[in-house]
């Protein structure tokens, strides 16, 4: 028999199976969603820079459209494969979900390595994809977004490519865009703020004074460092951050605005004349009302979960906490913000900029940040609810918010019965 633990599709249906039980569902939910509705594996073909034809296998996964189109993003990676698609594309379901978006969850990729391609190769296997999914997706079918490995410039090269096919501009294929055609203000930063809109609310239910708060950041790379400024400026003490490196501590605070600057001219943080230098493992068990791992996966495992002290740990990485250590925090009575919710500014904002390709009306920045901070707080509220009612982390709490709202949407379009 296959090891769930290992399989990330089996460990997703197997989140999604527990929310259904726990939730009383009729059994028909779990049919539906344990798999998804769509699953294509495409050739894509495209010329190298000396002219010889190179196939290489694309992938798009549509989890469940009850809720609306589907959305997420395309990785290029040689690990792709199709199972690992499914799972982050149910993966995205939840999040869409969680957060109120009009949408189901997608995901796709192209098993490939991008260091061994030009730019221009980059470009033409971009443009090939477009053409081999370009069938399935759309923007009121399913609309991707950039993942591992991919970028505004690829983005642009498919919504090009799909506009042709269409003989029309079509901007709301694709999100994650250059601003010039069709990008939102604010969507680069939008992690890091969404990371701190939902620390922010969940403080404010436990009775924490975020602008009080002092705060430790493991990262500080484009999620790490927006949430240490975003921190800072609302009043935060952020006391210590941290790269690959290494990190810097000082308890009174460390002035972010500074330090962003010193690494500027420097490059990196250390060195920075107005803190101690601190280790990795030093800074996440730091005495902070609220810890922020915003780097890698598996940072906080049951080795190092009974050291720490925070009283919130909110997830910017993808899965910085081992389930022992899930476990562990829970029973300290921390709260762990799960990533489902942490990082999911970005996909909010994606939809923010779906919503102004459609009406071609553009937001400014403060009205991008302020409906973010509408929709990470209600989300944030909608799972503590439900981590109250059940008992359960706020990362199971954040399956059932999500599966009991596409159940509810199944039940009204007459999928159930
Ligand atoms: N950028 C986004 O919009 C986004 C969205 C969802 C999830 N995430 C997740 O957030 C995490 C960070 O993403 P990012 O975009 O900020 O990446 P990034 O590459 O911009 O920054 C990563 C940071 O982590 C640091 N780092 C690397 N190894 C480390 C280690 N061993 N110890 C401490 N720090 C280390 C790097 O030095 C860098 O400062 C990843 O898990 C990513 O999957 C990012």
């Amino acid at each position: 028999m296959a090891d769930s633990s290992l399989n990330p599709f089996l460990r997703a249906q197997q989140a999604f199976k527990e929310a259904v039980e726990t939730l009383g569902l009729e059994p028909a939910v779990y049919e539906i969603l344990k798999q998804p509705l769509r699953s294509f594996e495409v050739a894509v073909p495209f010329i190298r820079d000396d002219g010889t034809l190179q196939v290489f296998n694309g992938y798009r996964v549509q989890h469940n459209d009850a809720l609306g189109p589907t959305k997420g993003g395309l990785r290029f990676h040689s690990s792709v494969t199709m199972d690992e698609v499914k799972a982050l594309a149910m993966w995205m379901s939840v999040k869409c979900a969680l957060l109120g978006l009009p949408y189901g969850g997608g995901k796709g990729g192209i098993a490939c390595d991008v260091d061994q391609l030009s730019e221009s190769e980059i470009e033409r296997l971009s443009r090939e994809y477009i053409r081999a999914v370009s069938l399935v997706i759309g923007p009121d079918k399913d609309i991707p977004a950039p993942d591992v490995s991919t970028n505004p410039q690829i983005m642009a090269w498919m919504v090009d490519e799909y506009s042709r096919i269409r003989g029309e501009n079509t901007f709301g294929l694709i999100t994650g865009k250059p601003i010039v055609i069709g990008g939102s203000a604010g969507r680069v930063e939008a992690t890091g703020r969404g990371l701190v809109f939902a620390t922010k609310q969940l403080a404010k239910e436990l009775g924490i004074d975020f602008a009080k708060s002092r705060i430790a950041i493991q990262g500080f790379g484009n999620v790490g460092s927006v949430a240490a400024e975003i921190s800072y400026d609302m009043g935060a003490s952020v006391v210590a951050v941290s790269d690959k490196d290494g990190g810097l501590y000082n308890p009174a605070g460390i002035n972010i605005p500074d330090l962003l600057e010193y690494k500027r001219i420097n490059r990196r943080l250390q060195g920075y004349p107005h803190a101690e230098p601190i280790s990795n493992s030093e800074l996440l068990e730091l005495p902070v009302d609220i810890l922020f791992p915003a780097a890698l996966e598996n940072q906080i495992t049951a080795d190092n979960a009974p050291n720490i002290r925070a009283r919130i740990v909110g997830e910017g990485a993808n899965g910085p906490t081992t389930p022992e250590a899930d476990r562990i925090l829970f029973d300290k009575g921390i709260m762990v913000i799960p990533d489902v919710l942490g990082n999911s500014g970005g996909v909010t904002v994606s939809y923010f900029e779906w919503v102004q390709n459609q009406t071609r009306f553009y937001w400014s920045e403060d009205e991008v940040n302020q409906r973010l901070e509408e929709y990470m707080s209600r989300a944030m509220a909608q799972m503590h609810t439900m981590h109250e009612r059940f008992g359960v982390t706020l990362r199971k709490a954040a399956y059932l918010v999500a599966v009991e709202r596409i159940a509810q949407a199944m039940r009204y379009r007459g999928w159930l019965k």
